[in-house]
């Protein structure tokens, strides 16, 4: 298809003159109820010169009433006497009423707030956060007091916890984004193919003596485990292990000498003490190398995990992050079964990077995933703790320059499950990733099972707000280069427009940049650019607005599109407005590749547009 794009830049002032006039007129009567009556007459030729230039602005004007307020019932019967002359005017304003008040514009309630507060769209938060579910905080008032502290993504571990369990957890969120108006995506994370020990027969932790002799079996126990006792998943373990291997558990929070094999069981001595927690990971290091036997030899995504998947399918999750990816082949094989049991509802896959083999094949695992997941506590585990930093930057990097989301993960604020202040040191981590622009933090142990879930949300927040600012303020971010990603004509278009809108933004010191996008594509591709202001991304569905609140910087709103973009720009400016997001005087850039039904002639029409708000 023939594409034509245009690059348009107008003032508000020309955009709104019929406007203005109706304004005056206002103004100039009596208050609203007169204005209505006197536009029922429609007997003054000032007025009746503004009726009919807004016959060719309807719905620039039924926008602005909506802004104004709503109707008073005179004027409401002013218009709808008016109808016959300007015909559709009395239904367009109805029409915006009732989108209004029921169901056509819809933002996550807490965005609101922070939207409203003095210096609003500046201050909105351009980094993500996720929180892992777990025991300490998933009952409805406790991810309550999660969610009021501002996380985005529920992340549920199919590690633990029954299908039940997590269920419960969906539910108490779906509830509260439809009693509260917040919009918490979930995300459910598989198991994959890890060695992980048992549920410690109902404790909650366990601790490991220096020295102390722990038995680890494939043994199933009915009721409490043996003291010094622990269960391992994976069936081949005893035959794997050799006598002088080194067990690692938790990616290095307690360590273990392997001693003796005993049938199925492996008896070992504590060499590094610390806190064993209910289904903690499990390597074995033999020589100074990690033992990748069962990483090798089971599939990526195992037959749990299948079950684990088409029970978050009919759940109706929006994100399913996969362990131990090896290959982009694993990515591609869930995205086709996810897209043919899914077809109406897209949910996003990311890609945990966490091993070797996910490292050596990370530009095409890239390329395939919706986004990538930075698991650091597996990857601690499988490279050499020292490289995890650098490792971390260049997964940033690469998903930046390939358009994905990436998620920083783990460890964060390991503190924080016992106390209630971070270390300077963890303070400092979370600032660098927040400097190094990733899309997203999480937490795991810190919010699933430590004793200050909700202090550790606010401090990702605040130490994310504080360091965005100072980000903004210095512009220490270098700038990155982006390549070229586009494959077709069409996308190569979006990406140049984003590209461009990005910069005008930047230059002109926008306060926003607005996108209408169907899929969340030119969102993403604005996101990529990390502009100075926050993006506010229109779409016209929930599953959209869900899947983009993983994106840095992205304020998702859902909003039934008009027919080009200067409607939408109009409507959902004024809409703002009313419910106090956004003032007269800010400052827009408008992007959208939304065509309308008269631009099909032409093709698909994509355009920049700066606007002030009235
Ligand atoms: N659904 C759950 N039920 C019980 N405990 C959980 C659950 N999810 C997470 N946890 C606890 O939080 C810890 C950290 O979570 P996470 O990082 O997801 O798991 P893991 O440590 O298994 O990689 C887990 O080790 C576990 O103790
Ligand atoms: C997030 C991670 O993986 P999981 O918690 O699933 O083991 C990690 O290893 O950092």
């Amino acid at each position: 298809m023939k594409m034509a794009s245009t690059l348009r830049v107008y003032n508000a002032g020309w955009l709104f003159r019929g406007i203005d006039a109706f304004a005056l007129a206002d103004r100039g009567g009596k208050g609203n109820s007169s204005f209505g009556e006197r536009r029922c007459n429609l007997g003054n030729s000032k007025l009746r010169r503004h009726a009919s230039a807004l016959s060719h602005t309807r719905e620039r004007t039924a926008a602005l009433v909506v802004e104004c307020g709503g109707l008073a019932p005179t004027v409401r019967n002013a218009i709808e006497t008016g109808k016959e002359k300007h015909t559709g005017l009395g239904e367009e304003v109805s029409r915006l009423e009732r989108t209004m008040a029921e169901r056509g514009f819809e933002v996550d309630t807490r965005v609101e707030n922070e939207l409203k507060t003095v210096g609003g769209f500046r201050n909105a938060r351009r980094t993500k956060l996720v929180a892992t579910i777990g025991p300490a905080c998933c009952s409805y008032e406790q991810l309550d007091e999660l969610a009021s502290s501002g996380i985005n993504i529920a992340r549920l571990n199919m590690c633990h916890g029954t299908h039940e369990w997590h269920r419960q957890v969906i539910e108490n969120c779906r509830r509260l984004n439809a009693a509260k108006g917040y919009g918490i995506a979930v995300m459910i994370d598989t198991e994959g193919s890890e060695i992980h020990m048992g549920d410690l027969g109902g404790a909650s932790s366990a601790r490991a003596e220096d020295g102390e002799e722990w038995c680890f079996t494939v043994r199933k126990f009915n009721g409490p485990l043996p003291a010094y006792t622990l269960q391992v998943n994976y069936e081949g373990f005893a035959e794997d292990v050799q006598v002088g291997d080194e067990l690692v558990v938790d990616g290095g929070m307690v360590r273990f000498e392997v001693l003796e094999k005993v049938g199925p069981d492996v008896q070992c001595k504590c060499t590094d003490p610390g806190i064993l927690l209910p289904c903690a990971n499990l390597n074995l290091w033999r020589d100074g190398f990690l033992v990748r036997k069962k990483n090798v030899t089971l599939p990526t995504i195992s037959s749990k995990d299948w079950v684990d998947i088409d029970f978050s399918i009919s759940e109706g999750v929006d994100f399913i992050a996969v362990s131990f990816v090896k290959s982009p082949e694993d990515i591609k094989h869930l995205k086709s079964y996810v897209s043919a049991r899914s077809p109406d509802r897209s949910i996003g896959v990311i890609a945990k990077v966490e091993d070797g083999d996910s490292l050596r094949n990370l530009d095409g695992i890239i390329r395939v995933s919706d986004g990538v997941m930075v698991a650091r506590g597996n990857l601690g585990a499988h490279i050499p703790l020292e490289q995890v930093p650098s490792v971390q930057e260049a997964i940033v990097d690469a998903c930046r320059k390939l358009n994905k989301p990436v998620i920083v993960a783990s460890q964060l604020l390991e503190s924080m499950v016992e106390y209630p202040t971070p270390t300077r040191a963890e303070v400092a981590d979370i600032s660098n990733a927040v400097r190094q622009q990733a899309d997203a933090l999480m937490l795991s142990g810190e919010s699933a099972m430590g004793l200050h879930p909700k202090k550790a949300v606010e401090v990702l927040r605040i130490v994310s707000l504080r360091m965005e600012q100072w980000g903004r303020e210095e512009t220490h971010h270098d700038k990155v280069s982006l390549p070229e990603i586009s494959q077709s004509d069409t996308a190569r278009t979006s990406e140049q427009i984003c590209n461009v809108a990005a910069q005008i933004a930047n230059k002109l010191g926008a306060d926003a940049i607005f996108v209408y996008t169907r899929r969340g594509y030119m969102a993403s591709l604005l996101s990529r650019n990390r502009p100075d202001c926050p993006i506010f991304a229109f779409t016209e569905s929930t599953n959209v607005t869900r899947r983009m609140d993983l994106l840095w910087g992205i304020v998702p709103f859902k909003f039934d599109f008009r027919k080009d973009l200067e409607s939408n720009l109009l409507q959902s400016s004024a809409l703002l407005k009313a419910r106090g997001m956004a003032s007269s005087g800010n400052l827009v850039v408008a992007v959208s590749d939304v065509s309308s039904s008269s631009q099909s002639e032409i093709g698909i029409l994509q355009s920049i547009q700066v606007h002030v708000l009235s």
